[in-house]
């Protein structure tokens, strides 16, 4: 079998109830938006492959349960995850004022080396926001995070978003990535000397999941 990926990531989408999580989770994944609000029950997830500096990175994408019933469940994922998408929805002071919770959460659970950005999401419903563009710039600049208003419905910025926090995975870790790329390419020069002196073919999966 041919191998798809070089390298595998978990990302983690936490916010509020109804910020639109799993909505631009489907965008990104599937380029689909769905209007109706089906609650996500603890956590569901989705993969996408990118193409980053020539290197093929699977990003295996958690989409968690905002309501608090779910804690328990969501936060044992916490400590797996290389990246974190934190959303609120421009539309709710509430969601906006929560993200103190949420990022106060990963701190006490997440790696150290974890890399985040910050979401205002529906920034298609301008006329409905609560939050300003300024308010969510200079919240994400005190957390050290970047900032992007998004918007599942319209597709705004999704992609550029889930892209450059995989982006900041790869840099953060960039040393684990080229030891595996190196150790890869030991194993399949090895492997296919091995095929030569055997004469016989033998599928190679070449998965790696960067343990980092
Ligand atoms: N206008 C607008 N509505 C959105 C957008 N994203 C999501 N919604 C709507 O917001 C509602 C909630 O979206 P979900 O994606 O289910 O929210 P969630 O954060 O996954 O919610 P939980 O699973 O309960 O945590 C749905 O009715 C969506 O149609 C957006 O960008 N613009």
């Amino acid at each position: 079998m041919a191998k798809q990926y070089d390298v595998l990531f978990r990302l983690l989408m936490l916010g509020d109830s109804g910020v639109g999580k799993t909505c631009m989770l489907r965008r990104f994944t599937e380029s689909e938006f769905d209007p109706s609000h089906i609650s996500t029950i603890g956590v569901d997830f989705k993969m996408k492959t990118l193409e980053l500096d020539g290197i093929r990175v699977r990003v295996q994408i958690w989409d968690t349960a905002g309501q608090e019933r779910y804690q328990t469940i969501t936060k044992q994922y916490y400590r797996r995850a290389q990246g974190i998408i934190f959303v609120y929805d421009i539309t709710s002071e509430s969601s906006f004022q929560h993200l103190m919770k949420w990022v106060g959460d990963v701190d006490e659970f997440a790696p150290d080396k974890v890399q985040s950005v910050l979401i205002g999401n529906k920034s298609d419903e301008e006329l409905s926001r609560q939050v300003t563009k300024d308010q969510g710039s200079k919240l994400a600049e005190t957390y050290g995070m970047e900032f992007f208003e998004t918007s599942a419905s319209t597709s705004s910025n999704i992609s550029e978003a889930f892209t450059r926090l995989t982006e900041l995975v790869l840099q953060a870790h960039h040393r684990d990535v080229d030891n595996l790329l190196g150790a890869l390419d030991d194993y399949l020069d090895n492997h296919a000397l091995e095929e030569e002196n055997e004469s016989e073919g033998t599928d190679v999966n070449t998965h790696r999941t960067c343990a980092c």
